[in-house]
C-alpha cells in the first residue's frame, strides 16, 4: 500500500496535468481526506472524479480576494506537511485577482449547452492557455472597457464555443477615462472560451489603429475649460433628444456639485446622445462578429440581398443598462430564503427534490437536464399569447403606461397578461454556475448569424445549426427605461420613426402594485441591444417565443426576456418572435409595420398577400 505522500503526489500530478494549481489541489485533497476519514480511495476512484468536481466547484464559488492569492492558514500548511505535501510559494502579484480553471472534460456533462464557470463580470480572471500548438500564454491582466473597441473582419468561423481573442489596447484620454479604442488584431494562438477574456487582455503591440473622435462627455461638457455653472449651462442647452442632465435637476435643488474636486467627475451627468452622435462616434460594425467578443460565440453578419453591407450603428450590449431613472433593485438583501436555494450546492436538477427556486413553476424546474425549456411550460406560454382572453389579466388602479398618455385624466388600465415566469438560481444561493437551473446568465451557445432578409423586413437573425424545441437562443436586451421615459422616447419615435421595437416589463404591474414611474419598467434595444434586437416579427407560428426569466430580483418588476425555440427548427431558418403586435391600435409605443412574416395567420389587415386572399376568395 502507497504511503499518504505518494498517493498525495500523485493526486496531485493529476490534476496538475489538468491545469489545476497545485495549491488549489492540495487544499481540495486535504479537505476530502478529512471527510473521507484519509481514506483513499473514493478519492481516487474513476482517475479521481470526486476531486476534480471538487476542485471545479470550488472555483465557481470562490470569492474574489481583493488582491493576493489566499496563501492558506497555517493550519492548512501544518495539515499539509503532516501528509506530506507542500505548497509551491505562490507569487504575489496585484493583477492575480482569482484564478479559475475551466476543466477540460467540463464540457461533456454540460451537453451541448457548454457551461462557463468564469462568468463573473466583476473579476479578473488569470487562466492559463493551451494554444494549438500546445503552447501555454499567461498574459498579465488588466480591466479594459469594450466601448468603442473595433476589430479587423475576421475570415473562418471559429469552432463551437471558442472565440478567438482580440486583444486590444486602451487609449485613455488626459484624464484617465478610456475616451476612444483602440487597436486590435487577431492572435491566433489564443483561443478563449470566454467573453470575459476578451475583455481583459491587453496587446502590447498594436498593429493598425482607428481614430475615434472623443466623447461626447467632453464635447458638451467642456470638463476644465470654466467652472461648474458654464458646464451645467452647456449640459441644459444640449438639444440632443433624451437628455435630462441629472446635473441641472439637482442644482435647482441647491445639491449639486460637479467636477469641484481636481479629478472630474461624470457622477452628475447624462452624456447626451442620438442616432447621429452614435452612428459618428462608434467604428463600424465587425462583420465578423456583431458582439465584438462580448458573447461566448460569433455571431456575423452577412448580405445576400440588400445594398447596406451592415445595419445601422448601435452600442452592443451583453446585458440590460439603465437609461437613466429607472430603479432595478437587485440587492442581496431583499432576496430571501424562500427566494433562494442556499443550502444547495452542484447542481440544483439533479438534487432528489426541487430547491426553494423551482417554488414559482410549480415545484418543477422548468429546464431540463439537457438546458432546454421543457416542453409543456412552452405550450402554457403559447396558449397565454394566443388567448389572453382566456387567461388572467391584472389591472393597474393607476396604470404606469395611461398615465402619459393623456396626463389630465389617464384612461383606464388595458390589463397586463399574468405571464408564468422561470426563476433561475443566483448569487445567493448555494449551487454554481454549472448548476442546471442557470441557463440564459450562462448567454448565448447557439451559431447564430445576423442576415438581411428577401422579404422586405429589413435584418433578420437565423440560426446556423438545427434546434430542438426548447433551446435558449439570446435575451431580448436593451436600454431599461421608466414608462415616462419610454413615453418621451414614442414621441420623438413619431417624428423619427428610428426605434425598434420597445417592450414594456410589465408582468408585475398589478399584482406587485407598481405605480411610481421608475419602477414602471420598459426595454428598449434601439441604441443600446444585443442580437436579439435583429429578430423579425411572425404573426401566430413564430419559432422563438419570449419568456420572463427571474435571475436577481425577486418580484416582477424587473426581469429578463429570454428568447428560446417555440419548435423544432432547421439550420438557416430565420428566427421569429410574435411581438403580440396590435396592427389595428393606434396608441401602442411601436410604429405598427406593414407586416411581411408570411405566415397564413398574418393579422395584419394591411398585408398584401392577405388582401389578394380575400379578393381572390370573393372572385
Ligand atoms: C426588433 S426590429 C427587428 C430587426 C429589423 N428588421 C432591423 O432591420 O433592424 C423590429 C423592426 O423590424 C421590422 N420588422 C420586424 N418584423 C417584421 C415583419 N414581419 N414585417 C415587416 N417588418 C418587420 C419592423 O421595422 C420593426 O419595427
Amino acid at each position: 500500500m502507497s504511503s499518504h505522500r505518494e498517493r498525495g503526489n500523485k493526486a496531485v500530478s493529476a490534476m496538475k496535468s489538468l491545469d489545476f494549481p497545485k495549491k488549489k489541489a492540495i487544499a481540495v485533497i486535504k479537505r476530502l481526506l478529512k471527510l473521507f476519514d484519509d481514506n483513499w480511495e473514493p478519492i481516487e476512484e474513476d482517475n479521481y472524479r470526486i476531486l476534480i468536481d471538487a476542485i471545479l466547484e470550488d472555483s465557481s464559488n470562490e470569492p474574489v480576494p481583493a488582491t493576493t492569492p489566499h496563501q492558506g492558514t497555517e493550519e492548512d500548511r501544518n495539515a499539509l506537511s503532516h501528509q506530506g505535501m507542500n505548497e509551491d510559494p505562490v507569487p504575489h502579484s496585484s493583477t492575480f485577482v482569482n484564478q479559475d480553471y475551466q476543466h477540460p472534460s467540463s464540457s461533456v456533462s454540460a451537453s451541448r449547452y457548454d457551461i462557463d464557470v468564469s462568468d463573473n463580470e466583476s473579476c479578473l480572471i488569470k487562466r492559463p492557455r493551451m494554444s494549438s500548438a500546445g503552447r501555454m500564454h499567461e498574459r498579465p491582466l488588466q480591466p479594459f472597457s469594450t466601448d468603442g473597441m473595433s476589430v479587423e473582419p475576421g475570415s473562418a468561423r471559429p469552432a463551437r464555443q471558442a472565440i478567438m481573442a482580440l486583444p486590444a489596447v486602451r487609449q485613455a484620454d488626459g484624464r484617465g477615462e478610456p475616451s476612444a479604442i483602440v487597436t486590435c488584431n487577431r492572435d491566433k494562438d489564443l483561443l478563449l472560451e470566454s467573453p470575459q477574456d476578451v475583455l481583459i487582455l491587453e496587446e502590447p503591440k498594436p498593429v493598425s489603429k482607428i481614430d475615434v473622435p472623443a466623447t461626447s462627455v467632453n464635447k458638451h461638457l467642456k470638463i476644465g475649460e470654466s467652472g461648474a455653472k458654464a458646464r451645467l449651462q452647456e449640459a441644459m442647452e444640449t438639444n440632443a433628444p433624451f437628455v435630462k442632465p441629472l446635473a441641472s435637476q439637482r442644482a435647482a435643488n441647491g445639491i449639486v456639485v460637479v467636477g469641484s474636486s481636481s479629478e472630474p467627475s461624470f457622477h452628475n451627468w447624462i452624456v447626451p446622445y442620438d442616432a447621429e452622435l452614435i452612428s459618428k462616434q462608434r467604428p463600424h460594425h465587425d462583420v465578423a462578429d456583431i458582439s465584438r467578443g462580448q458573447e461566448r460565440v460569433r455571431i456575423p453578419i452577412v448580405n445576400e440581398f440588400g445594398n447596406e453591407s451592415c445595419p445601422p450603428l448601435f452600442y452592443y450590449i451583453r446585458k440590460n443598462t439603465v437609461f437613466q431613472n429607472a430603479i432595478v433593485n437587485t440587492s442581496l438583501a431583499r432576496i430571501g430564503d424562500e427566494d433562494c436555494c442556499a443550502g444547495c450546492s452542484s447542481d440544483c436538477l439533479l438534487a432528489p427534490l426541487p430547491c426553494a427556486c423551482a417554488g414559482s413553476t410549480g415545484d418543477h424546474f422548468a429546464y431540463t437536464p439537457e438546458g432546454l425549456l421543457k416542453a409543456a411550460f412552452i405550450d402554457d406560454c403559447i396558449a397565454v399569447n394566443h388567448f389572453p382572453e382566456k387567461h388572467n389579466k391584472f389591472y393597474c388602479e393607476a396604470c404606469p403606461l395611461e398615465r402619459y398618455k393623456t396626463e389630465a385624466s389617464p384612461g383606464p388600465c388595458k390589463g397586463h397578461l399574468a405571464r408564468r415566469f422561470v426563476k433561475e438560481c443566483w448569487s445567493k444561493c448555494g449551487c454554481g454556475m454549472q448548476c442546471g437551473n442557470r441557463v440564459i446568465q450562462r448567454g448565448i451557445t447557439s451559431n447564430l448569424e445576423v442576415f438581411f432578409t428577401s422579404e422586405g423586413k429589413g435584418w433578420g437573425l437565423r440560426t446556423l445549426d438545427g434546434l430542438p424545441k426548447g433551446a435558449f437562443i439570446c435575451e431580448y436586451v436593451g436600454e431599461i427605461l421608466t414608462s415616462s421615459e419610454l413615453h418621451e422616447r414614442t414621441v420623438q419615435n413619431a417624428k423619427n420613426a428610428k426605434h425598434l421595437h420597445q417592450v414594456v416589463l410589465d408582468a408585475g404591474f398589478g399584482s406587485e402594485g407598481v405605480s411610481r414611474d421608475e419602477e414602471a419598467l420598459c426595454l428598449d434595444p434601439t441604441f443600446y441591444g444585443n442580437v436579439g434586437r435583429f429578430v423579425n416579427h411572425r404573426c401566430y407560428d413564430a419559432n422563438l417565443i419570449l419568456i420572463p426569466v427571474e435571475i436577481e430580483s425577486p418580484d416582477h418588476h424587473y426581469y429578463h426576456l429570454a428568447l428560446f425555440t417555440a419548435k423544432k427548427i432547421e439550420a438557416l431558418e430565420e428566427l421569429t418572435w410574435d411581438y403580440g403586435i396590435n396592427f389595428d391600435a393606434t396608441d401602442s409605443p411601436n410604429k405598427a409595420f406593414r407586416c411581411m412574416c408570411g405566415s397564413k395567420y398574418c393579422r395584419d389587415p394591411n398585408n398584401s398577400r392577405k388582401r389578394t386572399r380575400a379578393a381572390a376568395s370573393r372572385d
